[in-house]
Order: structure tokens, then sequence, then C-alpha cells
């Protein structure tokens, strides 16, 4: 059972803004201060209210214009100091949870909806920003004047306070067990927010599948069943909030019908004066709007805990693959590449590379066939360390992989993917990707090697043409150069190319097997091969089965083997390239 709120995880955050809560904590105490003073000045106009004295009655009026002026001030103090810190608060998290989960693998992404990703750190850390500037004006202020006006109260007449106090018990009974509750309502709800918006992310970024498969008449059905479950989980929580105010509300009312009923009798038995009468009612009534929002605060504290545990859920998740604390720099390699009895799964009870070896000189060309599944992306993502093997080493320039820092491995690698991202910015920022300052001299040279400096200088705005949403529409050949220029920006020794399997008309396809060619050059390569030009071209082809490399040579000895190889380039190559 958890006993500790949630709401403790958010401290270390919180903390650094000692000085901004310090501030509010001052403005708060100075606002109850003033409040306090109110029933006193009400008792007193009262007075003379009934004594028709025009001149004291101006000059208390006066004073309670004065007290109302400086408690604004007041009021307005703890209010900016109060969501100044709370807004840095949300903002330290936010920034913490998004730095953590880049230190997630691969592997997390791959099993998580990024939807909710997207929710949990937008909405959730909204939601707790919200609650936290709410608690720290309105909740402590609050709270504030439900001890001090009571106290004031029991000092004026105590038994008229004990008969009106006699309901607070079971109201605060009441409003636990609706938070209780309210929590519980609350989880569903987000965690059905988040799956629409889960939902949603999928289906936008898959859309032309969606259109290509006629699926939209499906896909609305399956909006419209999760917001359909999105709509009755917030129904649900409304609906317990609108029974729970007017069984308070009702509570409230007979307390102060108890209270005239008492403070009649007190009157009657000379034990109360009318003017004492007149200041018990005003801090009763200036009690009702602290009890309101307290209840209502109490609520959205309870709702948002769901919140915040959603969001230190994330910053709960470890790596599952870590860098080793004594892990160096990997110096600039020359780019000999060896796996020695490397073996792999991502299921312990299904192998996906088993005991692989293989050795690539710097400048060697390596290029890996076989059917799909016999684990080509598996080799390369070793390479990239996504994930660490269960067994063997994977050794670059004779350093094993784990002994070097992730950046300075991956920063050495260039890759180009099969599916091709670009991100909204311009087209140097797309080349130049990841570069704190832009080195537009290096993204002009890789452009070029590339053969997309000429497209690129035919926009508009050359370089800085904008990409994504809005931005330039661009071709799939001319994606794939940006992608060839953006990989071997930074010159990288090692290079991967996942070669695209959906064709490009012939031009293209020159195009971008002239930008290849180019930057193979003096780069150790691993080609995951669907074209027949790279697979004639490699200085070795591994031909891999299961996780196994079952041969590996030239493509001619390969051929003149007549093995699996020549079966393979027969099945795939022949037929396609010829
Ligand atoms: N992230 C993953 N989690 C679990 N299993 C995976 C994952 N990625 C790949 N696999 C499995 O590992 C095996 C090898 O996959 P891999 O993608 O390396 O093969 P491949 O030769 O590159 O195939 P293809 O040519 O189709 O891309 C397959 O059985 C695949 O289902």
């Amino acid at each position: 059972m958890k006993v500790r709120s949630s709401y403790w995880q958010l401290l270390p955050y919180l903390w650094p803004q000692w000085p901004l809560l310090i501030r509010g904590v001052a403005c708060i105490l100075g606002y109850v201060l003033f409040t306090l003073s109110l029933p006193y000045l009400a008792g007193q106009v009262a007075f003379f209210i009934g004594q028709g004295n025009v001149n004291q009655i101006a000059y208390w009026l006066g004073l309670a214009t004065l007290v109302f002026l400086v408690r604004g001030l007041f009021q307005y103090g703890q209010n900016i100091f109060m969501i100044d810190a709370a807004l840095e608060m949300a903002l330290n998290v936010r920034k913490r949870v998004y730095a953590h989960l880049h230190k997630l693998g691969l592997d997390y992404f791959e099993t998580t909806q990024t939807g909710d990703l997207t929710y949990r750190l937008t909405e959730d850390v909204d939601r707790v920003g919200e609650i936290v500037d709410k608690l720290s004006h309105q909740f402590l202020s609050n709270i504030l004047q439900l001890i001090a006006i009571p106290a004031y109260m029991l000092y004026l007449n105590w038994p008229l306070t004990l008969a009106g106090l006699i309901l607070a018990p079971i109201m605060a009974w009441l409003i636990g067990q609706f938070g209780q509750r309210l929590l519980v309502l609350s989880r569903q709800s987000q965690n059905q927010v988040s799956n629409l918006s889960a939902l949603l992310t999928e289906v936008f970024s898959g859309i032309r599948v969606v259109q290509a498969f006629a699926a939209q008449g499906y896909e609305v059905k399956r909006f419209n069943r999760e917001a359909e479950y999105n709509r009755l989980a917030k129904y649900r929580t409304q609906q317990l909030k609108a029974i729970q105010f007017p069984v308070v509300g009702f509570l409230e009312a007979v307390s102060i019908m108890l209270l005239f009923l008492l403070g009649g009798w007190q009157i009657s038995q000379n034990n109360l004066t009318g003017q004492e009468f007149i200041s018990f009612l005003t801090a009763v009534a200036l009690l009702i709007q602290p009890i309101d929002l307290t209840i209502s605060n109490y609520n959205e504290f309870k709702q948002t805990e769901a919140s915040v545990e959603r969001i230190f859920e994330l910053m709960a998740k470890q790596p599952s693959l870590s860098e080793n604390p004594n892990a160096k720099e990997l110096p600039r390699v020359m780019g000999k590449v060896e796996y020695r009895h490397v073996s792999f799964a991502y299921n312990p009870s299904q192998p996906v590379l088993k005991d692989l070896c293989l050795q690539a000189s710097p400048g060697d060309v390596i290029a890996l066939v076989g059917s799909s599944g016999a684990g080509k992306s598996t080799l390369i993502s070793l390479l990239l360390r996504f994930y660490d093997p269960q067994a063997g080493q994977i050794l670059i320039d004779d350093i094993d992989i784990r002994d070097v820092t992730l950046t300075s491995l991956r920063r050495q690698i260039g890759i180009v993917p099969q599916d091709i991202t670009l991100f909204s910015g311009t087209i140097a920022e797309n080349i130049g990707y990841g570069q704190e300052e832009l080195d537009l001299e290096a993204i002009q040279e890789a452009a070029k090697i590339a053969n997309a400096h000429s497209f690129i200088t035919q926009f508009s705005q050359g370089y800085h043409s904008w990409v994504g949403e809005r931005g330039v529409n661009l071709s799939g050949g001319q994606r794939q150069r940006l992608a060839i220029a953006r990989a071997i920006v930074n010159d990288p020794r090692i290079l991967i190319l996942d070669e695209a399997t959906s064709a490009l008309d012939s031009e293209s396809e020159a195009l971008v097997q002239e930008a290849l060619e180019r930057v193979m050059q003096n780069r150790t390569v691993f080609i995951i091969a669907h074209r027949l030009s790279s697979v004639r071209r490699a200085d070795c082809i591994l031909v891999l089965e299961q996780g196994q490399v079952v041969e590996a040579g030239t493509h001619d000895s390969l051929l003149s083997q007549g093995g699996r190889y020549a079966r393979f380039y027969a099945q795939q190559f022949y037929s396609t390239n010829q």
C-alpha cells in the first residue's frame, strides 16, 4: 500500500525556489492578518450604526477601505510570487523528465506510445504546475484563515463557536472520502486522455497508410470509441463533484441556522451583545470562501496526484543500457571493425544473432544480405550500441565499444537509414543535425558530395529553406540525398547504409547511386543491401541466415560456389534488377 503522497517527489524541484516561496508566504501572512481585522471593523461599524454616529461610521469605514487596499496588495504579492515559483518548478520537472527520457534506450521507445509520452510532458506537467500554484497561495492562505478565524471566534464567544463548528468533523470526513474517490476516477480519466492523444499521434503520423488502405471510416470509429470512453471518465469525475457541493453546502447552511438560533438565545441571556454577534457573523461569512476553496483545491489536489504519478513513473524508468562509469572518449578511428563471437536476443527464448564473427579492415565495404528477419538490422544496431550483446564483443580499432562513451561512439558512425526522418527546421539544420553551432562550410561540402547542393541552391532560400510542415516539398530521391549528406557531414570513418527498398525513377536513382559511390570511398561501409550494384561492389558479402553468417566472400566467389548466395541472388537480385 502506498503510504506517501506522490507530491513529496516534487519537493526537490520546488525547494530551489525558496526565495520566491518566502516572499509568497510573507504576503500570505499579511493577507490573513488583514482579513482577521475585518470582523472587528464590522462590529465597530454595526455599533455606531446602532448609535447613529455618522462621523464614527465614516471613520471606521475609511479604515476598512484602507485595510481592503493593503490586503489587496498582499493578495497580489502572494499570487505573483507563488505562480512564479510553481512555473519554475514545472519547468524544471519538464526539463528533467525530457532529459531523462533521452537517456532511455531504443527498447523503451519501441514499447511506448509516443502520444502518451507527449501528454505526460505537456498536459500532466501543466496540471502539476497549476495545482502547486493553487496549493501554495490559495490552499495555504485558506488553511491559515480556517485556523485563525475560528480562533478569533472562540475568543469572541466559545459556546457559539463550538456549536457552529459541530458539523466540521463530518464535513472534513466527507471531503476526505470524496477526495479518495476523485483520485481513482482521475487516474482513469488521465489514462483515457493519454490513450486518445496516443491514438491521434499514431494515426496522423501514419496518415498515408490510413488513406492508402481507405481506412478513414475504421479510424473514425476507433477514435469515436476512445473519445466516448474519455467523455465517460470525465463525466464520472464531474458527477462526483456535482454531488459533493450540495452535500457540503447543506451542512454549511445547517451550521449557520444553528448559529442564528444559538446567537439569539445568547443575546436573550445577556451573554452576547448585538455588536459582538455582528462581528461573529462577519467572521463566519469570511469562513465560507476558504471552506469552498479548500474543498475545490483538495479535489484538484487529489485529481492531479494522478498526473504527478504519471510524470514520476517516467523518471523511475532505468535505462536498459548503461554507460561504463570509466568510459573514455573514442579517439578518431581508422575504421577497423570486429565482431567476436557475438550472440544477441531481444527475448531470451529467441536468439537473433548466434556466435557471430566478422572482421572489416578500414575502407572495406561489407554487404549484408539475407532473408527478412535474418538479423541484418540487429547486427547494425549492436554496432551503434542500441543494445548490448549477451555474449561476445564488438571492437572498433581494437577498442571494445562498451569502454567508450556512447556519444563519442555514435558520432563516428554515419548512417543513412531506410526510413528518412527530416525534422522541422532548415535544410542546413537537417544536414548538420545535432550540431550546436552549424558548420555551414562542412554542410555545403557534404551536400556537394551527396549530389544535393544543386537542387538545394535552386530553392529561393537555398540552405535556409524550411523542411517539414509548410516547408519545401522534397522528392524521395532528394530526401535520400539529404540523408546521405547528413550521414557524412561529420566525416565519419564508418558508414552504415540501410538501403531503401522502394524504387526511385532512374534519374534519381543514378544521382543517389553516384552520391553513394562517392561517400563510400575511404570509409568502412556496412550496407544492408537491396541493390545489385552495392552487392557487386562489396569487398565482402556476408550471407546471414537465422543470425549466423552462412557464407562470406566476394560476389564472384560466392556465385561460383553455387551455394545460398547464388540462389538468393538468382531469386532476389536477378528478378528485381534485370
Ligand atoms: N525491437 C525488437 N524487439 C524484439 N524482436 C525484434 C526487434 N527487432 C527485430 N526483432 C526480431 O529479430 C529478428 C531479426 O530482425 P532484424 O530486423 O535484425 O532482421 P533483418 O534481417 O534486418 O530483417 P529485414 O530485412 O526484414 O529488416 C526478427 O525475428 C525480428 O522479429
